[in-house]
């Protein structure tokens, strides 16, 4: 069978992945989020659902100000809850915790510490002994190759390679899910490419669980297991895919058929949404 015959047509605007028996790592359940602003009520998130099972890679697009990055921020505990609820592994989401870890667009170093005190970091506040600590920072150096570097400080580092690094700490962290929000988004294009195979590389062997907001649908079909569409605000669920492509991925994997027709239908569905946005954000 041809990838491309695997893609499932999506004739509802929902194609499901297959529902599993077990308990999902994540569950959000009625999610709602209102923001007052001058007297304004912006609904960023209204009733939205979703679960996730343990060890998959799930991106979310979705037009600008549909709640991507509102929801990601309620889940890592940075943003109260109006309603619904959301748990990890079982366990309710009230708080920031070290069950999940967040990667922004900025890289958020401490500039007073080298590479290699930067990724020690979380270590430290799990008060890791010392030996532990360097051999495991310098793994996750060594996973992003940054061995070279790892006794520079944050202001002799590229973009790139302070990404990097902050990836690194994350995953020193090691939390039961990755929260990433545009993390290549500040990178130019050659370099967002370089991340996006080394994080698709670091995935295949750790398979965390990563949600992974990004506005780059070919970012998005190469990573991903699923992708998530967002509505336009209020954000909920336009279509949920599977990504059917074998792992490990190569950059080549964007000239396949496969990869095209993902791309053609799921550009299709967020240009409804964008245009959506736009006439509502207009009026
Ligand atoms: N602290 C806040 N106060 C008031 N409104 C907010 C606040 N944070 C977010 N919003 C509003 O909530 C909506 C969702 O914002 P959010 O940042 O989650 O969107 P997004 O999908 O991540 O957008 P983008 O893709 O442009 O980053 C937007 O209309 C935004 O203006």
């Amino acid at each position: 069978m041809s990838q491309s015959a695997r893609i499932v047509p999506i004739s509802s605007g929902i194609s499901r992945p297959p529902q599993t028996t077990s308990e999902p790592l994540l569950r959000v359940e009625s999610l709602t989020k209102t923001f007052d602003r001058k007297g304004t009520r912006v609904i960023a998130l209204d009733n939205f659902n979703l679960n996730v099972d343990d060890g998959e890679f799930v991106a979310i697009v979705g037009p600008s100000g549909c709640g991507k990055s509102t929801f990601l921020h309620m889940l890592g505990g940075f943003e109260s809850v109006d309603g619904g609820t959301m748990s990890l592994n079982g366990q309710k989401v009230t708080r920031p915790g070290p069950d999940r870890g967040m990667l922004f667009q900025e890289y958020a170093l401490y500039p007073w510490r080298t590479v290699l005190g930067n990724v020690m970091w979380p270590l430290e506040v799990q008060n890791i002994p010392q030996t532990e600590r360097t051999e495991i920072a310098d793994k996750f150096i060594s996973l992003v190759g940054l061995t070279h570097f790892k006794n520079h400080y944050p202001n002799e580092l590229s973009g790139g390679m302070k990404q990097r690094v902050a990836l690194a700490r994350l995953l020193a962290l090691n939390p039961k899910i990755l929260l990433m929000d545009e993390p290549f988004g500040a990178l130019d294009a050659q370099n967002r490419e370089l991340l996006q195979e080394e994080l698709e590389r670091i995935w295949d062997t750790s398979r965390k669980t990563v949600l992974f907001v990004t506005h780059d649908i070919d970012e998005a079909i190469y990573l991903a297991d699923r992708i998530i569409v967002f509505t336009a605000r209020p954000g909920r669920i336009k279509a949920d895919i599977r990504i059917d492509l074998a792992r490990p991925r190569a950059m080549e994997i964007k000239k396949s058929p496969a990869y095209t027709e993902y791309r053609n239908h799921i550009w299709d569905l967020l240009r409804e949404e964008v245009l959506r946005a736009r006439e509502e954000y207009a009026s």
